[in-house]
This record gives structure tokens, C-alpha cells and sequence, in this order.
């Protein structure tokens, strides 16, 4: 009898082993697969150095028909465009490079680093381990760059530079001389928050969109041609080639291309929200404290919504004719509600030129 029960237990002992090992194993082995997707956004390279040359090296490199990597070239000019149209800020970042583009990259790697490490997520185990305290290096180094922007902006106000004097009244200008009915205006760390949500969302949206933009013009030739059409009728029997503000509404066809662009590879797949107040939901009930995850680089690629050719690059999808039969909700690449994108009509002009003058 007891030999009996000795040798079940031994037998489950064992069979729970080897499934907590297989279970270990298969584990390991998942996250050193995913790891490998990531390898290349953990240590990004020091490529801005190379930044002054952009252009030359883009043209270069399509002369020559080789491959190329457009993603830093794109985020270093957004960063600069963001900087110059939001804060006033001239630094010819193109040409002499920049850390912080960089290190928002990093943050964002990061994230997903944490996120595939579940022991990570604990925060005591994440703020010792390399990977948390390189975050917090980081977050310390891109808030020091935001009161830069700040502090040298108060100073210029102190020493007597009138807001939308010389310059543009810009968003920095907004913040700072925002007041409330009773006058009390934005706290520095009310400030900062706001400077750094611009700085990151501004700049890394748009040069992924402008390079998914670009992908998919050199796949479809065709559609290539008629953007540069279009550029051309706009630009006819003029001295220069500089695109106007007045301009840039001209440009149909590659607003359907920059669309496009976006369905098949937004930007922002996900975004969050936390239910405030329950409700119900397709028949479901969603109490208070639900985290809802909208999944919009599922609904953009949606074959019952999209059609058969969901998957295909298709500006005319978004030609004014079909755009009038859409649902309000079928393409949100920059979110919907009030916590929508506060920058889109700015991304979606910025897309359509590559300096700012
Ligand atoms: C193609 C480019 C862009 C895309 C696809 C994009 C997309 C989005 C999305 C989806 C959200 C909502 C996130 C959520 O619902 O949780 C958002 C929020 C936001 N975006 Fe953009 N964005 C772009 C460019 C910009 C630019 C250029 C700026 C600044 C000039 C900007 C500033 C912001 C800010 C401040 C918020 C937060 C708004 C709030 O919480 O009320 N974005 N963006």
C-alpha cells in the first residue's frame, strides 16, 4: 500500500518536474525569440552624427539603387520641425545631430523591454536592474532638455521680448501666459509635462508616417508618378520650387497616399482608456475600472470593414466619393473623442513637406 502511494507520488513529482521544466524551457526560449525582434531598438546607434549629410546620403543611396534606412534621417528632420514651429527653437539638428530624438526612441524600446521581462514589471526588481535605471537616466535626461526650452524662453520674456513680437505667438508662449479666471497660471511642472508630450508626440509619429509614406510609394511606382503630377501642376510656371501654406490643401492625391499610408501602418496601433462611469458594450457590461485597449491597426486592416483588399496599398480608398460612404469611426488613425490628436491637422501638413522655412 505504501509502496503504492510512495511511487503515484514520486510519478507526480516527476511529471510536475517535467512540466514545470518543459514549461521553464519553453518560457526562456519565447523571450529570447522576442528579444531578438527587439535587438536592434535596444542600443540604438549613434547614427544622428551622421545627420548633416541626410538628404545627400537619401539621394546618394536612390541613385545607386541601394537599400536604406530612412527611419533616423526622418525622426532627426521632424524633431527639428517640432522644435522650430512649436517653440521657436532654431537648432539646425539635421546637420549637427541631437540626443534627444534618440533617447525617446530608447524610452520607447524600453517599454516593450518591460513589458516582454514580467519580472520587470515589479517596480522595486525594474528601478535596480539596468534596463530601469538607463530609463531613468533617460527620463532625467528628457525633462533636463524640455526646462532648457523652457527657462531659455522665460528668460527672453524677462529681458523684455513680446510675446508674438517678433516672433510667432507659439504653443511655449501659450503655456506661459495661459491664466485662469482668478489669473494663476500653469505650475513649471504643469508646464514641462505639456513640453514634453509635444516633444515626443510630435516627432516620432510623423517621421514613422513619413517613412511608411515613402515605403509605399517606391512599391507602387504608379502612384509614385502621380504624386509628382500632381507637385508639378501645383508648381507650373513658377521661379522657385518652394511649396506654400497655400499650397499644401492642392496636394489631394497624396493626402489619399498619406491615408493610405497611415491604414496600413499607423503610427499608434493601440490607445487606452479607463472606464470612468460602467457601461455596456455590445451587449457586454464594462464596470468602472476597466482598462479598454482600441485596437486601430486591427480595425484599419478589418476585411469587413475594409474589404477584400484590405491589405493592399489603395489611395483611392480615400478619394472624397468613398470617404463620403465611410463610417465616422473607420479610420482613426489619430484617435477619436476628446482625447484625440491634438496635433493632426499640423502631422497631416507636416507630412507634405520636408522643411520649414
Ligand atoms: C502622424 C502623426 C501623428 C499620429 C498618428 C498621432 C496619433 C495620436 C493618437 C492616436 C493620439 C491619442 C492617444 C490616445 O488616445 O491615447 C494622440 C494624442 C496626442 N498627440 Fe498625436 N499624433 C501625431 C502627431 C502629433 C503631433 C505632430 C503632435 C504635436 C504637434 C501631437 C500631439 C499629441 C498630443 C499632445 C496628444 C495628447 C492629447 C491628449 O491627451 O489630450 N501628435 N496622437
Amino acid at each position: 500500500m505504501d509502496l503504492t502511494f510512495n511511487s503515484t507520488l514520486i510519478t507526480s513529482l516527476i511529471g510536475i518536474l517535467v512540466l514545470v521544466g518543459y514549461g521553464a524551457i519553453s518560457f526562456y526560449l519565447y523571450i529570447r525569440r522576442v528579444e531578438k525582434v527587439f535587438e536592434g531598438f535596444r542600443t540604438p546607434p549613434y547614427h544622428w552624427l551622421l545627420g548633416s549629410l541626410a538628404k545627400a546620403k537619401l539621394r546618394a543611396k536612390a541613385v545607386n539603387r541601394e537599400r536604406v534606412e530612412v527611419y533616423e534621417t526622418m525622426s532627426l528632420c521632424t524633431f527639428e520641425i517640432i522644435l522650430k514651429c512649436a517653440f521657436s527653437c532654431d537648432r539646425d539638428i539635421q546637420k549637427s545631430g541631437d540626443p534627444y530624438a534618440e533617447t525617446v526612441e530608447r524610452m520607447t524600446a524600453s517599454i516593450f523591454y518591460r513589458i516582454i521581462h514580467p519580472y520587470l514589471l515589479f517596480d522595486f526588481l525594474y528601478r535596480i536592474s539596468p534596463a530601469g535605471r538607463q530609463f531613468k537616466k533617460d527620463c532625467d535626461f528628457v525633462h533636463s532638455y524640455a526646462e532648457e526650452i523652457i527657462n531659455n524662453r522665460r528668460k527672453a520674456l524677462d529681458d523684455g521680448e513680446k510675446v508674438g513680437g517678433k516672433r510667432y505667438v507659439d504653443f511655449l508662449d501659450v503655456l506661459l501666459t495661459a491664466r485662469d479666471e482668478e489669473g494663476v497660471g500653469l505650475s513649471r511642472l504643469e508646464i514641462r509635462n505639456e513640453v514634453d508630450s509635444f516633444l515626443s508626440a510630435g516627432h516620432e509619429t510623423t517621421a514613422s508616417t513619413a517613412l511608411w509614406v515613402l515605403y509605399s510609394l517606391a512599391k507602387n511606382p504608379d502612384y509614385q508618378l502621380k504624386c509628382q503630377q500632381e507637385v508639378d501642376q501645383v508648381l507650373e510656371g513658377r521661379d522657385s520650387d518652394v511649396i506654400k501654406w497655400s499650397d499644401l490643401p492642392k496636394f489631394e492625391f497624396l493626402t489619399q497616399c498619406i491615408k493610405e499610408a497611415m491604414r496600413l501602418h499607423g503610427p499608434i496601433p493601440i490607445a487606452s482608456r479607463d472606464v470612468e462611469a460602467g457601461f455596456e458594450l455590445g451587449g457586454r457590461k464594462l464596470p468602472e475600472g476597466t482598462v479598454v485597449q482600441l485596437n486601430m491597426v486591427a480595425l484599419h486592416h478589418k476585411e469587413s470593414v475594409w474589404g477584400l483588399d484590405h491589405m493592399e496599398f489603395k489611395p483611392e480608398r480615400f478619394s472624397p466619393e468613398n470617404v463620403s460612404k465611410m463610417s465616422p469611426f473607420q479610420f482613426v488613425p489619430f484617435s477619436a473623442g476628446q482625447r484625440n490628436c491634438i496635433g493632426q491637422h499640423f502631422a497631416m501638413n507636416e507630412e507634405k513637406v520636408d522643411e520649414v522655412w
